[in-house]
């Protein structure tokens, strides 16, 4: 990517009294990447959007929005290409949906000319944009959050837990939509506890823990730095697990799983060479499928190897 960054976090530090909220953060963020932050509760991350956002200040270093800091009084231009979903979106109950968005198109500037397609892209119906938001189901008000963040065509787009309690068609749907965005060159960045939903969905991960950043790469990437073992799943024919035990040796770890499958567990530099011995003179197999390390697992590593910042780190 040649383009210049749409955020730049240089060094920033958010002290609230004697607590550490965020402590020596470095990140850039380009248009049309689909950034994840994943971290425990109270590892920093609604801080570190809330000073992206502009809404507090850096105690150390420097922010930069759209070429600006998102603090100063000057920054409505910035705050405006900028839309933001937070983790619990309180609307009022009496006001419709469409009164909704009207009155948050009014607060951020922006016509409301647009609400109407913008119900369409993130589907609500125009029966469910007459209804009262007491009456919405969860994703019903989320469908409405996301519409409230898409105002004014944002260039970066901040969405807090985004899929907390939607059902899975729901979840899906949304995910569509973030990804129209960033193809279009809208920065995402995504907070989420839901690991195993942001593969595929994210470019990049960062990882935060205790208000540090402690990994920052593609799934790729982290993958090859936390070298996890992968597991290679195998439905034998003969259901002779020992006879796979002792064949196998030294050369991975093996477990039992329900139904007659059974788990090798190598280094991914090891992976091609036992597929290729179990396809050659290994055991009688009817099924083989190769399970990389899920986020979660990643997540877990990198949490419990907070040295690796340098590493991973780019
Ligand atoms: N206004 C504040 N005053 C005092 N401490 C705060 C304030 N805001 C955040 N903190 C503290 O800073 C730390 C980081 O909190 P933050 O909300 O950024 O974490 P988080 O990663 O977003 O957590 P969660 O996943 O639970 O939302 C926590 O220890 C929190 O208690």
């Amino acid at each position: 990517m040649t383009s210049e960054p749409t955020i730049i976090v240089e060094g920033v530090s958010k002290r609230y009294g004697d607590q550490h909220a965020v402590r020596g953060v470095d990140l850039a963020l380009m248009p049309g990447e689909c950034v994840a932050m994943v971290g425990h509760n109270g590892a920093g991350k609604s801080s570190l959007i809330k000073l992206m956002l502009g809404l507090t200040t850096p105690t150390e270093g420097r922010i930069r929005v759209l070429g600006g800091d998102p603090a100063s009084a000057a920054a409505s231009s910035i705050r405006r290409q900028v839309g933001f979903l937070p983790e619990n979106v309180a609307f009022h109950p009496s006001m419709t949906g469409r009164e909704t968005l009207d009155f948050y198109a009014r607060l951020k500037g922006v016509p409301t000319q647009g609400n109407a397609a913008l119900f369409e892209r993130v589907g609500l119906e125009s029966a469910a944009v007459a209804r009262r938001v007491g009456t919405y189901s969860k994703g019903m008000r989320q469908r409405l959050a996301l519409a409230q963040a898409l105002l004014g065509a944002p260039r970066i787009l901040f969405l807090d837990e985004p899929t907390t309690g939607l059902d899975p068609a729901l979840r899906q749907s949304f995910y569509e939509i973030v990804a129209a965005l960033r193809d279009a060159g809208t920065t995402v960045l995504l907070c989420s506890h839901a690991l195993t939903e942001l593969e595929g969905q994210a470019d990049r991960v960062v990882v935060m823990s205790r208000g540090r950043k402690v990994a920052d790469g593609s799934l790729a990437t982290l993958r090859g730095l936390a070298r996890l073992p992968v597991r290679i799943r195998l439905t034998l024919a003969d259901g002779d697990v020992d006879g796979l035990a002792r064949w196998v040796g030294e050369d991975a770890v093996l477990t039992r799983l329900a139904g007659g499958v059974v788990e090798l567990a190598c280094a991914n530099d090891d992976k091609v060479g036992l597929v290729r011995r179990i396809a050659c003179d290994g055991p009688a197999v009817h099924d083989i499928e190769i399970v990389q390390p899920s986020l979660d697992e990643m997540y877990a590593h990198f949490l419990r190897r907070p040295d690796m910042v340098g590493e991973a780190a780019e």
